[in-house]
């Protein structure tokens, strides 16, 4: 099968002289959707700029529905939607006309059906005929998703589509992503959020330092590195680990008030009743506990001091 996206010994070497992409080697095939993960400042907006043509590239070659992204630009990206990072949506304009304008700007004739079409399947039938400016912040990405696919792409860059948004929202955002799929346009997304791509991704990637370190399958990926922390806020100070924990993966915190527990992602039910109970046996009682998931940052950290 023919790759929708191919990068090929891809470096970019920004004015400065800093090198935001070293080498980068990437194949995304058609109906996937790839998460891109990786810090800040790791190259992901400028690996997905280069490819829609925003930003120039350096050696290398890029290829998007099979076109050049250089010797031929316009096809390339006529097969690209991108929902940029930066929201500008502060327009006066309704939804329909926004939309109906984007397809023009890539020189395609009015299509109304497909309009018709974007707008119901992102929810955004009923708000055709309101401006943009009055939806509530969810119907406004929904707004950029159906700019981004007014001109029949059949490739979608989603770059950080939650970043700053509520849980909820979130899980909106993934459900209708997960639709979009089933429309059959392959899907890139960068985030900073693991559970995002593990949510989403069929395949990931990951960047560090302009570097693509790794690209796996979702699954085999997050059982290597998907770490879960339980954080217990005690009710009285510890001293220190009790002997009977001291062969879980359990930290006290310095001022003794909050024991920590890290575990994999994949293990957490048998591990975390066995903690509780050993507690509850111990007599030591919590007032408060918070789970959360490592962010890729600390997986970072962890991989690179391995
Ligand atoms: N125009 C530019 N000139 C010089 N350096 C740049 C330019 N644009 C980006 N960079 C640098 O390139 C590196 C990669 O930036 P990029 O925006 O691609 O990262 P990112 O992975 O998308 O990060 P974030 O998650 O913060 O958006 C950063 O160190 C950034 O400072």
């Amino acid at each position: 099968m023919q790759p929708d996206i191919s990068v090929k010994h891809l470096n970019k070497i920004y004015g400065d002289g800093f090198q935001a992409l070293k080498d980068v080697n990437l194949e995304i095939y058609p109906g996937e959707i790839f998460a891109l993960l990786g810090p800040n400042g790791a190259g992901k907006t400028t690996l997905i700029s280069i490819i829609c043509g925003i930003v120039n590239k350096g050696d290398g070659e890029v290829k998007a529905a099979g076109h050049d992204i250089v010797k031929d630009y316009r096809k390339a990206r006529e097969a690209i939607g991108l929902v940029p990072q930066e929201l500008n949506t502060d327009s006066f304009e309704t939804v329909w006309h926004a939309v109906s304008f984007s397809r023009g700007l890539f020189g395609k004739p009015p299509k109304p059906a497909h309009i018709e079409k974007v707008l119901k399947d992102l929810s955004l039938w009923d708000k055709r005929n309101n401006r943009i400016m009055s939806l509530s912040g969810g119907m406004k990405r929904r707004v950029m998703i159906a700019k981004a696919l007014s001109h029949e792409p059949r490739i979608l860059f989603l770059d950080e589509p939650t970043a700053g948004v509520d849980v909820e929202l979130r899980r909106d955002m993934w459900e209708m992503v997960r639709k979009l799929r089933e429309t059959g346009t392959t899907i890139i997304l960068t985030t900073h959020y693991i559970e995002e791509a593990e949510e989403m991704a069929d395949r990931i990637g990951v960047i560090r330092q302009g570097e693509i370190i790794l690209v796996e399958d979702k699954d085999r990926l997050m059982s290597k590195l998907g770490k879960k922390e339980l954080r217990l806020h005690l009710q009285n100070k510890l001293e220190k680990i009790p002997g009977e924990l001291t062969l879980e993966p359990v930290e006290l915190s310095d001022d003794g008030y909050q024991l920590i527990y890290t575990f994999d992602a994949q293990q957490q039910q048998a591990g975390v009743a066995r903690l509780l109970r050993t507690l509850g046996d111990l007599g030591i009682e919590y007032r408060d506990l918070q789970t959360r998931e490592s962010s890729l940052e600390e997986i970072f950290v962890g991989l690179v001091h391995e």
